[in-house]
C-alpha cells in the first residue's frame, strides 16, 4: 500500500472529509434558508442562486467520488446525441441495484453541466436527512410517499413547478422504486407473473405511475428520456464507506440510442421518428434513428406508457446480460473528462473551514478547561455518530421494507 492510499484509509481523514462536508452543508443550507424571501421578488433568481448553493454540497461528494478515490466512469453512448447531454431537459431511467449509484449519475450531471439543477423522484423519507434532503427542498427536488392514492396529486404538482425552471436540468427516476435486494427481486418476479410479464433477472419489476405522471407532466418541458444502465467492473458492489477508504471503482453507463421503435408500427412510428430528427437532431440524413428517446414517441395513455416501460425494462435486463456476458456495453465510448471544478469548491472549504478548526482547537487547549474540551470531545463523537447514520441511508442492507411485502399471486 502507497503512502497516498495509507493516508486515504485512515480514520482520521475520513473524519475530516465529513467535518467539512457536514459543516460547508449546513452553512449552504442556512445561506438557503436566507434566499426564502427572494423567492417572492424573484422566484427565476431564486432558483439560479440555489443551484449555485447545492452545486457546493453536492459536488462534494462528486470530488470524493472522481477525486478521492479515483473511480472511472465510461460512458457508452451515441457520438451524435453526445452533444445534446446537458443542452436540453431530460428523464433519466436508471436501475437501482448499487449503494452509490446515485453518485455515478450526479458525476454524470457535474460532467455535463447539469449538477446544480438536476433533479430526482425522491421518497419522502430522503427529505429529513440534514444538508443533502434540506438542500433537496431548495432545489425543488419531487418527494413521493410510495402511496399512490397520495403521491399521484402532489407529485404532478411538483413535476407542474419545474415546466418553467431557468437552467436545464435532468430529472432521475429509478422506476424499480427500491434497491435491488435477493427477496425484493424474487417478490417481484412473483408480481410479474401475475401480470403476464417475462421475468426480469438483473432488475426489479419496474413501477409504471411514477414514470407516466412525470412523462404527462413534463411533454413539452423535456425532450427526450434518457435510458441508462449502469454496472460496475469486476462483479464490485461499491459502497460510500468504500470510496472514503480511498478505494477506486470502475463504473460503466450505457445510454441507449437505438432505432428501436420502428418495429410495431411502422409507418405511423416511422414517420414521428422522422419529425423528432427533424426537430431535435436536424439530421435527416438516417431518418430511421432514433438516438436517445425523444419524449412524443412515449405514449399518452395509462396503460400503453406502463406497457412501454415494462418493455425497455426487458430491453435494459438484456443490456446487463450482454455486460455479465461481455464485460462491456453494446457501441462506442465517448466519455466525458472529469472537470476541476468539483475538486476547487472541495479544497475552498477545506481550506476555509480546516483553518477555523484550527482556530477553535488553538483556543480550547489553550483555555485549559477539562470540562469544554470534554464538551468539544462529545460533539466531535455525535457529529460522526451523525455522519455515520447519513451514511447508513445510501446502505442497502438498512433499506425500506418497501417491495418486501409479499402480494397474492393473483393480482391482476
Ligand atoms: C448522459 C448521462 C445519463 C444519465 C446519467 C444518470 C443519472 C443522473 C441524473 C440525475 C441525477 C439526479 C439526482 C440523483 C441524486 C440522488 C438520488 C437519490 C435517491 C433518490 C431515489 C429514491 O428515493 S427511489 C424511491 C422513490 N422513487 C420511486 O419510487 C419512483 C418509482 N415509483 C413509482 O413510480 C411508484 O409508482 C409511485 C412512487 C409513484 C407510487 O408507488 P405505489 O407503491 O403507491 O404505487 P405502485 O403503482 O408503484 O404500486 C402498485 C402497483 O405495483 C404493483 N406491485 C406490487 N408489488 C410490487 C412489486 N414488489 N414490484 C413491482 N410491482 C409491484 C401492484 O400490482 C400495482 O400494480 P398496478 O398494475 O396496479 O400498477
Ligand atoms: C465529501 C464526501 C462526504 C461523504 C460523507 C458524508 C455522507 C453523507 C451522505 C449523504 C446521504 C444522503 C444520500 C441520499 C441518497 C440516497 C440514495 C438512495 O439510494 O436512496 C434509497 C432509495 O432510492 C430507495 O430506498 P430503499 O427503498 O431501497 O430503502
Amino acid at each position: 500500500m502507497g503512502l497516498v492510499q495509507l493516508l486515504k484509509s485512515q480514520f482520521l481523514s475520513q473524519l475530516i472529509i465529513c467535518y467539512v462536508f457536514l459543516v460547508s452543508g449546513l452553512i449552504v443550507n442556512l445561506l438557503q434558508l436566507c434566499t426564502l424571501p427572494l423567492w417572492l421578488v424573484s422566484k427565476q433568481l431564486a432558483r439560479r442562486i440555489n443551484i449555485r448553493l447545492g452545486y457546493c454540497i453536492s459536488s462534494q461528494m462528486v470530488a470524493a467520488l472522481e477525486w478521492w478515490s479515483g473511480t472511472e466512469c465510461t460512458l457508452y453512448t451515441d457520438p451524435k446525441s453526445y452533444p445534446l447531454y446537458g443542452n436540453e431537459n431530460a428523464i433519466v431511467v436508471l436501475n437501482h441495484s448499487f449503494e452509490i449509484d446515485f453518485l455515478c449519475g450526479w458525476t454524470f450531471c457535474e460532467r455535463f453541466g447539469v449538477l446544480g439543477s438536476s433533479k430526482v423522484l425522491a421518497k419522502k423519507e430522503l427529505s429529513y436527512v440534514p444538508v443533502i434532503g434540506w438542500m433537496w427542498y431548495f432545489l425543488e427536488i419531487v418527494f413521493c410517499k410510495r402511496k399512490w392514492e397520495e403521491d399521484r396529486r402532489t407529485v404532478a404538482q411538483s413535476l407542474q413547478n419545474l415546466r418553467d425552471y431557468p437552467e436545464n436540468y435532468w430529472f432521475l427516476l429509478y422506476c424499480e422504486g427500491t434497491r435491488l435486494t435477493p427477496k425484493k427481486h424474487q417478490i417481484s418476479m412473483q408480481v410479474a407473473e401475475s401480470k403476464g410479464l417475462p421475468k426480469l433477472k438483473y432488475h426489479l419489476l419496474p413501477r409504471t405511475k411514477g414514470f407516466w405522471v412525470t412523462v404527462q407532466n413534463l411533454r413539452g418541458a423535456a425532450a427526450a428520456v434518457y435510458d441508462s444502465t449502469l454496472n460496475f467492473r469486476n462483479n464490485e458492489m461499491p459502497t460510500l464507506l468504500g470510496i472514503l477508504n480511498g478505494k477506486k471503482y470502475h463504473a460503466d453507463l450505457y445510454v441507449r440510442y437505438k432505432e428501436m421503435f420502428c418495429y410495431d408500427n411502422f409507418n405511423n412510428i416511422t414517420l414521428s421518428v422522422f419529425w423528432c430528427n427533424l426537430l431535435y437532431l436536424r439530421d435527416l440524413t438516417s431518418p430511421l434513428t432514433c438516438r436517445r428517446i425523444p419524449l412524443e414517441l412515449i405514449p399518452e395513455d395509462e396503460a400503453e406508457c406502463a406497457a412501454w416501460l415494462h418493455k425497455l425494462y426487458q430491453e435494459k435486463d438484456s443490456f446487463q446480460e450482454h455486460y455479465t456476458q461481455t464485460g462491456r456495453f453494446p457501441g462506442p465510448i465517448v466519455s466525458p473528462p472529469r472537470r476541476p471544478w468539483a475538486l476547487i469548491n472541495w479544497l475552498f472549504w477545506c481550506c476555509l473551514l480546516l483553518y477555523l478548526l484550527g482556530l477553535l482547537l488553538t483556543q480550547l487547549i489553550s483555555s485549559g478547561s477539562m470540562l469544554t474540551i470534554l464538551a468539544s470531545l462529545a460533539f466531535c463523537s455525535t457529529v460522526s455518530l451523525g455522519v455515520r447514520w447519513m451514511i447508513g441511508q445510501t446502505e442497502i442492507d438498512r433499506g425500506s421494507s418497501y417491495g418486501n411485502k409479499e402480494v397474492p399471486l393473483n393480482n391482476n
